[in-house]
């Protein structure tokens, strides 16, 4: 049997895994499985905790399709309470530092990254208004913070249809490793609304990276100054940064319950 800990960051939900005693193989299969909200425990990424030579713990992060990817925001915010201490973490993306708050965490995401190679996109542009376009949305931007995103303001959010552009814009040939798809709309002075279309995963009810990538493009393109309040539809981010520097998200983080499961049998 294998031992779990179901946790969310502001719904965005996970099963964590402990794997630093005893490797846990995963599969994209397997991680599928898990990940089923009927057959399987249900969440929509997979977390797995590996040792590490260079840091507290390794996090190995498997979307709800399988999908094995570099970032994952909120499950970050999940692991010093996993650890119940701060953390240093090695991820795909690079070194984390999480620090443990009242409740949740703050995390220190590194500095985000903005050239047209390494949001990936398939062809050269601009990457703060980029040259393309999606039936009526406008022309968005793209950062990479750790995961590939791709940012829409627009003027009304509740008159998108995110499902459907989201499922859409994920798998456009123009984004090589597919894309996390951020439909946001600017409701304060440093104030956005945010919905993500997660690549892997589909409409989540937050997402972490997400917020880190809208607030630094709000930043970039002058609608705003850091520190950004990010509204997702499970609550609030707190996104800081400016231009040079590392972005900081503070947020809740929380354990559900523990459970375990026979990972043969499903
Ligand atoms: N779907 C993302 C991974 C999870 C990110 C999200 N849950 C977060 O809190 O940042 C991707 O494929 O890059």
């Amino acid at each position: 049997m294998t031992r779990f800990s179901k946790m969310h960051g502001l719904g965005n939900d996970f099963v964590v895994i402990d794997a630093r005693e005893a490797a846990v193989a995963i599969s994209a299969a397997r991680a599928q499985a898990i990940a089923d909200r009927h057959a399987g425990v249900g969440c929509d990424q997979l977390i797995l905790i590996e040792p590490s030579a260079v840091a507290d713990v390794k996090m190995r992060i498997f979307n709800a399709d399988g999908s094995e990817v570099e970032a994952c925001g909120n499950a970050t915010r999940c692991i010093p309470l996993f650890l119940g201490r701060n953390a240093r973490i090695e991820t795909a993306a690079g070194l984390l530092d999480a620090r443990l708050t009242d409740d949740g965490a703050s995390v220190d995401m590194g500095t985000p990254r903005f050239e047209w190679e390494a949001i990936p996109l398939a062809y050269a542009m601009d990457t703060l208004t980029m040259p393309v376009g999606w039936e009526d949305l406008p022309a968005p931007a793209a950062v990479n913070v750790g995961n590939p995103h791709v940012i829409f303001f627009v003027d009304d959010l509740d008159a998108v249809d995110t499902a459907r552009l989201g499922a859409l814009i994920e798998v456009d040939p123009l984004f090589p490793a597919r894309v996390n798809v951020n439909f946001a709309q600017q409701v304060g002075d440093r104030h956005l609304r945010l919905i993500v279309w997660e690549r892997g995963a589909g409409l989540t009810r937050a997402c972490g990276t997400g917020a880190c990538a809208t607030a630094v493009a709000a930043i970039r393109r002058g609608l705003m100054r850091g520190p950004v309040t990010v509204t997702l539809p499970g609550g609030d981010l707190a996104i800081d940064w400016a231009p040079g520097g590392h972005i900081r998200m503070t947020g809740p983080a929380t354990h559900v319950f523990d459970g375990e499961i026979d990972l043969d049998r499903l």
